[in-house]
């Protein structure tokens, strides 16, 4: 199948996108796992399709794959490069947006500044819904919230390790795993990041957070994410993770957050039901076609 794509990034988070606007290309796992491998494909953490709105109340809609081939609820950082690629491609002259994801209907707003604002929509604290089985740990209490002490163990060729992490855990319509460390930059990301991942408290895996708070305002955060590995940054894990310091009592309403790809703002009143905001950078790297191999 040859296909026409667009590559994208978002604070170093990179994206295939594809206008599925005529109609769903009909893309496989494997083969989307195939167009976001760096060595045979174009490379991808995400690669996002834009839709026709399949609601009246909405301008378009976005599927999103990890690089693992597996579809997703949301995408803080493909969001706002959703809104410049439909933007950019003359799909629509609305500055604001409105989307349907797999976790519901998000709004984006194209500033004059050249950066997007997205409603993330409100973080979800019910822990079934996040989905988060805490069987037989006892929770921390912390600033009025809450962490859980989640137990950690692999065996490698080199050993067996095993330690407790305590995690502050919510949705933001993906699940999210957030720990405060020290150093983010000495954070044990690649050894811890996949066993968090995948342990058996999150049935649906999680994504893995590490936050280093500075002051009130200003955090330095690495993710772990389900699916695709460290990213350079990851706009749901942002939000997370500053919802998870206001609701423990560490931050302000207002958060510049520093990832190793770029700065995302965001922005949380601190009220149960009340909506993320996300501001950041979204920017087209270049446009390309290739062939998909058809037998995958
Ligand atoms: N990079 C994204 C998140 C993509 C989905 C995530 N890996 C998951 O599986 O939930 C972002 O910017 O939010």
């Amino acid at each position: 199948m040859h296909i026409r794509f667009t590559k994208m990034q978002g604070a170093g988070n990179d994206f295939v996108v594809l206008d599925e606007t005529a109609g769903p290309l009909g893309l496989t796992p494997a083969q989307y796992r195939w167009l976001a491998d760096r060595h045979f494909g174009v490379g991808a953490d995400q690669i996002l399709g834009v839709r026709p709105a399949p609601q009246a109340d909405v301008d378009f809609e976005y599927v999103i794959h990890n690089n693992d081939g597996g579809e997703v609820e949301h995408c803080g950082n493909g969001a706002r490069c959703f809104v410049r690629f439909v933007r950019g491609r003359g799909l629509t002259d609305k500055r604001t947006v409105r989307v349907k994801v797999k976790r519901g209907v998000i709004e984006l707003t194209e500033n004059v500044d050249g950066g997007v604002t997205v409603d993330m929509g409100a973080p979800v604290f019910d822990l079934p819904a996040v989905p988060f089985n805490p069987a037989g740990m006892n929770p921390i209490d912390h600033g009025g919230w809450q962490l859980w002490p989640v137990a950690l163990s692999s065996e490698t060729s080199c050993g067996a390790t095993s330690g407790t992490v305590n995690l502050a855990v919510l949705s933001m319509g993906n699940p999210h795993a957030v720990q405060l460390v020290d150093d983010v930059d000495k954070a044990p990301v690649l050894t811890q990041g996949p066993l968090i991942e995948n342990h058996p408290a999150f049935p649906n895996r999680v994504n893995a957070g590490f936050m280093q708070i500075e002051n009130r305002g200003q955090i330095r955060l690495r993710v772990y994410e389900r699916g695709a590995g460290e990213t350079l940054a990851c706009g749901t894990g942002a939000c997370a993770a500053v919802v998870a310091g206001i609701r423990l009592g560490l931050l302000d309403q207002r958060v510049q957050v520093s990832t190793h790809g770029g700065d995302l703002t965001i922005e949380w009143a601190g009220r149960e039901g009340s909506p993320v905001l996300m501001t950041g950078p979204a920017t087209t790297v270049f446009e390309g076609e290739i062939d998909i191999p058809e037998s995958l």
